[in-house]
């Protein structure tokens, strides 16, 4: 595991969407795993400045999302659909039918998750996935538990993430109860991971999950059984790391 501590949001955000940029330019046809949340927006910013000077094009790239609630259409303005749109994928030339989303509003939320599995299927394996952390070791929506799901899934959201998430809404009891995530097999089956962590409120669970023990009741310390995760951690972040 690289771990990599950076003193502003600025050489983060540059040092993320360089890494992002590198893989475009080396094989155009990357298979991207992106995020949402706040954690990605530096970095979504910096790609979209990379993308105006010409330096970088997504045209020929495939995307998956990690997660998106269940029962928000994808016109409200707190779905990872809308986020995507607002943050990336409506200001670089990526093709809109190879960028992937779960779709929250499916009718069988089983049948959905087993077609986003199948086109992840398709493609084998994502050469590269972002990752934010949740407070309480959460990647994707992939909440602690006394045992993790390899597939996309429907989960149950515990109360410490919708708080988190209030944010993004007008009121707490606006933010969905359910979601829609990749499972931890998908997540681990990456090429390569870039785990991004940012702020104080993060530093103990940051060093849970990267010097702790590998355990289901933080999903992120199982990316330490993973071979090639690059981490990108502002320095409140990385604070309590050994
Ligand atoms: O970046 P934030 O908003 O702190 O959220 C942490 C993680 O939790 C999620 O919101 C849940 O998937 C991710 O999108 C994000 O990576």
């Amino acid at each position: 595991m690289n771990i990599l501590t950076f003193r502003t949001d600025d050489e983060l955000n540059k040092a993320g969407a360089g890494i992002i940029t590198g893989m475009l330019q080396t094989n155009p046809r990357s298979i991207l795993g992106l995020a949402t949340g706040g954690t990605p927006v530096g970095i979504y910013r910096e790609l979209v400045e990379t993308h105006r000077q010409g330096l970088v094009s997504f045209a020929k790239a495939t995307t998956f999302n990690l997660d998106e609630y269940v029962g928000l259409e994808r016109t409200h303005p707190a779905s990872y659909f809308a986020f995507m749109q607002e943050h990336l994928f409506g200001s670089v030339d990526v093709d809109p039918a190879a960028c992937h989303i779960p779709d929250g509003t499916a009718a069988d939320l089983k049948a959905e998750c087993a077609r986003y599995d199948s086109l992840l299927e398709q493609v084998g394996q994502i050469d590269m996935q972002l990752l934010g952390l949740g407070h309480n070791g959460h990647i994707g929506f992939n909440e602690p538990d006394h045992s993790l799901v390899r597939s996309t899934h429907a989960v149950e959201l515990r109360e410490q993430t919708r708080e988190a998430n209030a944010r993004f809404f007008n009121k707490p009891e606006e933010v969905p109860t359910h979601a829609i995530t990749m499972g931890v097999g998908t997540i681990l089956k990456a090429k390569m991971i870039l785990l991004v962590v940012r702020g104080q409120d993060k530093a103990d669970i940051v060093a849970r999950a990267l010097q702790g023990p590998i355990t289901t009741e933080c999903p992120a310390s199982l990316l330490q059984t993973h071979p090639h995760v690059v981490v990108l951690l502002d320095s409140e972040a990385g604070s309590r790391l050994k």
